[in-house]
């Protein structure tokens, strides 16, 4: 069967760190696309917020529309490429009628997805068109691809990873020159790593966007951000980065995504890992992706999870597949079958914990606080308590054996209430990762 060879015409709306990416690997890898690509892939239209902004772009024959949303009526486009961001506003207003007007839609809108994606995966449904979004979670690794294609055959368990670029960059930036959490942030924007709101990122929320969208993928159900427990990296301290050393861990932000017994969990937040697991290896704006599937047993996924190369690659891909014609459901299953899930409720989380706690020192404290935690039922596996300092708050460390999150809840509340106890408990789980 002769291929169609009809030019594959896209949109872009936004020409930021993304949407200058795409048009650069369009330009760039043309000779390579065409080979692999039956038919050639052309921007037609364009919309960003200043016109008159020198991008350093080649967008001559190429139409310039003021109102991004107009886009979605544009004669000439076959597919709209949303990389405005937000999870309301012009860029939902524009994929929604986009996919009205039946036309393809590829983003790398987590957000947007997060809070909207079952919806707008019935809605390309019943249009026919694609929703296509491998940019949004964990920037140039296929993950999505991994999960909807290559591992279809599996029920999958369990899939955790490092999913935010930005918190994995300070972090390591952190460890390994000990400079300040503002400091590598304001790094990390420059690089075109962080969101137009850098707090969803140190937050946890990106992660969590991700997460949500991956849990969906993974367990055939409805995207519930809603049912996502999130914090952030913002309390984690160079203190903390020493003891995770001393202990042989790391600490990473992850999020992760379990079938349990009492439905399906999802946390997104810092924790101490293993130092030899791979994750704990995954350094600055690496992601990576653990799946469990009952046949293929772990699966993992290491790459670049953000910037403007690794995420235009993913968007390029997904145009590709389009071109291709090969266009399958968003979230795995049918958008018409996925269901809200019953979720684990928090405190059911059983696991280690790392404390920290800022005391006073003074005979009896220590004593007062393993009170606490044998009240509590709390088991301690190691303590550590090092240097005197009768005038100034020291740190004592303690990790405890598996507990539940409940229980650890309880018991930082209680240390609160003792006078020698001088912030509130510093608090990591500890995630026994391979
Ligand atoms: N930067 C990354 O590494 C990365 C990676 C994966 C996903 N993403 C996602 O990609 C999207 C874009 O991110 P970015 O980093 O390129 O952001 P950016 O801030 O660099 O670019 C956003 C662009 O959108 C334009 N814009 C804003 N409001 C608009 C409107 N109302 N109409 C038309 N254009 C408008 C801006 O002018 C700008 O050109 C976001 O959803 C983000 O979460 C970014
Ligand atoms: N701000 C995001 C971009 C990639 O989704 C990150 O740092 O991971
Ligand atoms: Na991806």
């Amino acid at each position: 069967m002769a291929a169609d060879r009809k030019p594959l015409r896209i949109a872009i709306a936004g020409l930021g760190t993304v949407g200058a990416g795409v048009i650069d690997v369009l330009q760039q890898n043309a000779e390579i696309l065409a080979k692999h690509c039956p038919r050639p892939i052309v921007v037609t239209a364009v919309s960003a917020r200043d016109k008159s902004k020198d991008r350093g772009l080649n967008l001559s024959g190429v139409d310039w529309v003021d109102d991004a949303a107009k886009l979605a009526e544009h004669p000439n486009v076959d597919v709209v490429v949303e990389v405005i961001g937000g999870s309301e506003g012009k860029a939902k207003e524009l994929v929604e009628k986009a996919i009205a007007n039946k036309k393809h839609v590829v983003t790398a809108n987590k957000a947007l997805l997060a809070h909207h994606g079952t919806a707008l995966a019935l809605a390309a449904e019943r249009a026919g068109v694609g929703l296509a979004y491998e940019a949004a979670v964990a920037g140039g690794i296929p993950v999505i691809k991994a999960m909807r294609e290559g591992l279809a055959a599996n029920r999958i368990t369990q899939v955790y990873g490092i999913l935010n670029g930005t918190c994995n960059y300070i972090l390591t930036q952190m460890r390994e020159t000990g400079r300040e959490f503002a400091d590598v942030l304001a790094e990390a924007q420059k690089l075109g790593y962080a969101e137009a709101d850098p707090s969803f990122d140190v937050d946890g929320v990106d992660a969590a966007h991700k997460l949500s969208i991956l849990t969906s993928v993974a367990f055939g159900v409805a995207v519930n951000f809603a049912g996502v427990r999130i914090s952030g990296i913002r309390n984690v301290s160079a203190m903390d980065i020493a003891y995770a050393d001393e202990l042989g861990y790391r600490i990473k932000l992850l999020g992760i995504g379990r079938q349990t017994p009492h439905g399906i969990e999802q946390r997104v937040h810092a924790c101490m890992v293993p130092a030899a697991s791979t994750i704990a290896k995954v350094d600055g704006v690496y992601n990576a992706v653990v799946t469990s599937g009952n046949f293929v047993g772990e699966n993992i996924a290491i790459g670049r999870g953000a910037g403007r190369g690794p995420t235009a690659s993913a968007i390029v891909a997904d145009l590709m597949d389009i071109a291709r014609g090969f266009i399958l459901p968003a979230f795995s299953a049918p958008a018409e079958s996925l269901e809200p899930a019953a979720q684990a409720p928090v405190g059911l989380h059983a696991g280690s914990y790392y404390l920290r706690l800022m005391v006073v020192d003074k005979p009896g404290v220590v004593a007062d606080i393993a009170g606490v935690m044998r009240d509590e039922n709390v088991s301690l596996e190691s303590m550590i308590q090092r240097g005197r300092s009768p005038n100034d708050p020291v740190p004592l460390v303690f990790t405890t054996h598996e507990t539940t999150e409940a229980a650890v809840g309880r018991v930082v509340k209680r240390l609160s209430d003792i006078k020698s106890v001088l912030e509130p408990a510093h608090v990591l789980p500890i995630e026994p990762l391979s």
